[in-house]
């Protein structure tokens, strides 16, 4: 079973024994991929790159918070489709500047560029704490080490990326026939928590023999996210791996397992995967926004009523659901399962 595993992982484990991806990418002697990265793809589950009709579909945020009511509608059902049939979309228009995009990416390069020593200072081993970089995802728990580095970290772009967020919930609120500011009434939202993930990939000699991130689902609401010129993000789309490639300036956005809870699976938190390359360094930037930590997330009433439905889930706050799936438990079995209602 793929580890279930969030862009927000615990740090519980000594991280700092570990060297970080980029020096060992960076080292002239890396020829191969050493035996803890080794990760093994089955053959027949790669992303398929080519397929045309397999890329996410795209909400332009200026119809979806447009005057006209009708562009507002339309834009509403598509993105209400997006979450149904995807869990995952490429928001474009949005009216954050790509140029604040750009610097945020270059000053995620430039930390990751950093001397050891320096980054040391962030190596914290406390879930929550403001600012925290390393390596893989839990060193002390991971099974295979990933190809990867991170930095979370709040700034400006943060701020502007939540506008955006908060957009996207009041018209999936809307497309699921509800109040624009129900989602976020009942999530506490105003005290919601927001996290930015910065993900390095540093060029790998054999990226088929390593993963940036395995397949996993995101444990928030919505998570937004940006990445520089490379692509390498992979979203399982009936049954097939889809390579997402997006628009420069585009946020990708994907369902969590907050919303799929609250939809009592209706919107589906889609899996998702971070593959590596041989030819530059990846850098993405997630942002994911979940409730307030101490909002227990449950089905939502009216929709069960509506759908004749009952819920699949037992209620979780947030705070629990994290500390859940930044533990062992999430490896051998995906978290949602743990709260689904037995009989369903
Ligand atoms: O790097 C990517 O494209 C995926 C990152 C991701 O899924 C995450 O941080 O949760
Ligand atoms: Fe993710």
């Amino acid at each position: 079973m793929a580890p279930s595993m969030t862009s927000m992982e615990a740090s519980i484990g000594n991280e700092s024994k570990v060297a970080s991806i980029k020096t060992l990418a960076d080292s002239a002697a890396l020829t191969s991929v050493p035996s803890e990265y080794t990760y093994t793809k089955n053959p027949n589950d790669m992303g398929d790159a080519n397929d045309p009709e397999h890329s996410i579909p795209i909400i332009d945020f200026a119809l979806l918070t447009s005057a006209y009511p009708d562009q507002r509608a339309q834009m509403i059902q598509k993105l209400g489709r997006a979450c149904q049939e995807w869990g995952f979309f490429q928001v474009i228009n949005h009216g954050v500047p790509e140029s604040l995009m750009e610097a945020m990416v270059d000053a995620c390069q430039r930390f990751f560029e950093l001397p050891e020593e320096e980054k040391k200072e962030f190596q914290t081993r406390n879930l929550l704490d403001p600012i925290k970089c390393g390596t893989s995802f839990n060193v002390a728990i991971d099974k295979v080490r990933l190809w990867r580095d991170y930095l979370k970290v709040s700034l400006e772009f943060s701020k502007r990326t939540r506008a955006v967020a908060t957009e996207i919930l009041s018209g999936i609120s809307e497309s699921l026939g509800l109040e624009s500011d129900y989602i976020a009434k009942a999530m506490n939202w105003d005290r919601g928590l927001q996290i930015l993930a910065a993900n390095y990939y540093p060029a790998c000699p054999q990226p088929d023999l390593a993963i940036g991130i395995p397949p996993h689902t995101d444990h928030g609401l919505v998570t937004l996210l940006i990445q520089n010129d490379m692509c390498g993000l992979e979203v399982k789309h009936n049954d097939k791996w889809v390579l997402v490639n997006s628009a420069p300036g585009s946020f990708i956005v994907n369902v969590g397992d907050q919303m799929q809870i609250l939809t009592n699976d209706k919107y589906k938190s889609i899996w998702h995967r971070a593959t590596v390359n041989n030819t530059a360094t990846r850098i993405s930037i997630a942002v994911p926004h979940g409730p307030a930590l101490d909002t227990p997330t449950l089905p939502i009433p009216e929709l069960l009523e509506r759908e004749g439905e009952t819920a699949k889930y037992i209620g979780m706050t947030y705070e629990k659901f994290m500390e859940l799936q930044a533990s062992p438990a999430a490896y051998m079995v995906p978290c949602l399962d743990h709260l689904r209602v037995k009989d369903n």
